[in-house]
């Protein structure tokens, strides 16, 4: 399925794809009870509906060369699931992106802006002033409900948030035609390294298609926009020199998922060489904090102690210690806020190329690497409970026995310089949760029904 079609999602909800694999097995089996006579006419009423939808139908090849989607005039639209278009929310539109902030501002199209990142990144740069229109498909890889509460907060710091997919060109030419984007911050995508056993097909989808897709648009736009989007620290893979540096190899990727950004980089370089993009990919290290995302190991643990039940910790093959350098939410907005506001203007207009333009890729870590082990040990001390703790070999799932950043990088060219340590950063990413998910009696927010059960890990 191409990136151009408008109606696949980006992310396809985990529990619909597992629900049409056993529909679909078992349409299958009962076709084995069909005669060949029938089975004969039934394929040829088949073929005939298909040519007479293939005559008829809109999205015929003949008809999507001719009419482009700038061209195509409706007064609001559905895509996905979720409606946009209309007066009052192009009104929305215009005005969430308007820049307050002068002579500096900048106006950013946020991607996955109901995410962890995405919510953080784009409140901080409604507060410095600049104009955030955020795009989030709301898919439900994890409890959408925590992606309604950010939403909720997003619109209290005055951003607009459209629902639709980053896979959906339609939408995405529309937003470019209402605004001239001077940015995209692009954290839209299917993260986790374990779940692409699960659906590799989602991984392909967002990362991959999702991110041309959202290029393609850019390096359409009359002005076209800098990018500044994730990577991942993932992308080292097996790579065993440390702490891990952007000189280092990048090609052995232990995971689908590891490998999806990967090749989003290199399609980053494409995209710079022939359009003159300006492109800053981030290698983001295992992100956390308040607001996280449900399917991290620091939230399922967190979760699953206060529950009192068992978690699972995995361990190297000789008893190796697992690692990573864990990095504080605060300080990944801080470099992604510090990468907008380095990138240099793409070169191109309107699909050609003027010059070179910038290419960029940086460590974003905490540069101290903590065991799981000592992980746990941080979030007992800050619950007061102890954790019922089950040591397994690491599975063969895709996970790294550890992650290190060297961000010597960032610091020389963004001013990158993380301040919170793993102890203080889960002091609020604990308190955060203890409000958040709080019994009914406790918890204001749980009276208007936000709480409950987190989980889609
Ligand atoms: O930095 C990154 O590139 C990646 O960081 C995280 O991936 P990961 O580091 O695997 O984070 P978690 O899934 O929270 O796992 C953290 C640690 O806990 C361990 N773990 C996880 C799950 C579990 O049940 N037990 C356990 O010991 C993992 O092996 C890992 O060492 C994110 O989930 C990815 O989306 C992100 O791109």
């Amino acid at each position: 399925m191409s990136y151009m079609d408008g109606a696949v999602p980006s992310i396809p909800a985990k529990f619909k794809s597992e629900k049409s694999y056993h529909h679909h097995h078992h349409r299958f089996l009962r076709w084995h009870h069909f005669s060949l006579p029938k089975l004969l006419t039934l394929s040829f009423f088949a073929a005939a509906i298909l040519f007479a939808f293939f005559l008829i139908s809109p999205h015929s090849s003949s008809t999507v060369l001719r009419s482009s989607p700038t061209t195509e005039r409706r007064s609001l639209r559905t895509s996905s699931s979720a409606a946009w278009g209309g007066p009052e929310w192009e009104k929305h539109v215009r005005s969430s992106a308007r820049i307050r902030r002068r002579p500096f501002g900048i106006s950013v199209l946020v991607t996955g802006a109901a995410g962890f990142v995405g919510t953080h990144a784009s409140i901080a740069l409604r507060r410095r002033g600049d104009g955030v229109v955020g795009l989030d498909n709301f898919n439900n890889y994890y409890d959408p409900s925590l992606k309604r509460a950010r939403q909720a907060l997003l619109s209290k710091s005055g951003v607009f948030l459209v629902e639709g997919d980053i896979n959906d060109a339609l939408l995405l030419s529309k937003l470019f035609d209402l605004v001239t984007f001077t940015h995209v911050l692009h954290l839209a995508a299917q993260a986790g390294v374990r779940y692409a056993m699960v659906n590799p097909g989602s991984y392909v989808r967002s990362n991959v298609a999702g991110l041309v897709s959202i290029l393609e648009a850019a390096r359409s736009a009359t002005s076209q926009p800098a990018i500044v989007w994730a990577s991942s620290s993932s992308v080292y893979g097996l790579n065993t020199q440390v702490p891990f540096s952007e000189s280092h190899r990048t090609d052995r990727p232990a995971s689908l998922y590891a490998a999806s950004k990967k090749a989003g980089e290199e399609i980053a370089h494409v995209y710079n060489h022939i359009y003159g993009l300006s492109i800053t990919g981030l290698r983001f290290f295992t992100v956390y904090g308040p607001w996280g995302r449900p399917d991290m190991a620091y939230f399922f643990f967190t979760r699953d102690i206060l529950a009192g039940k068992p978690i699972t910790i995995f361990e190297g093959s000789d008893g190796a210690t697992i690692a990573r350098d864990f990095t504080y939410i605060d300080d990944i907005v801080q470099g992604c806020l510090a990468s907008l506001d380095t990138a240099q203007k793409s070169t191109g207009s309107g699909g050609t190329k003027q010059g070179p333009a910038q290419l960029r890729v940086f460590n974003l870590g905490n540069t101290s690497p903590v065991p799981v082990v000592e992980l746990v040990a941080i979030l007992e001390r800050h619950l007061k409970m102890k954790a019922k703790r089950k040591v397994v070999k690491m599975p063969r799932n895709g996970d790294v026995q550890f992650t290190h950043a060297n961000t010597s990088l960032a610091k020389k060219e963004l001013g990158y310089h993380p301040t919170t340590n793993l102890q203080t950063g889960l002091k609020k990413f604990v308190k955060w949760y203890l409000t958040y998910y709080a019994p009914p009696s406790r918890s204001y927010l749980n009276k208007k029904g936000r709480g409950g059960s987190s989980t889609s890990s």
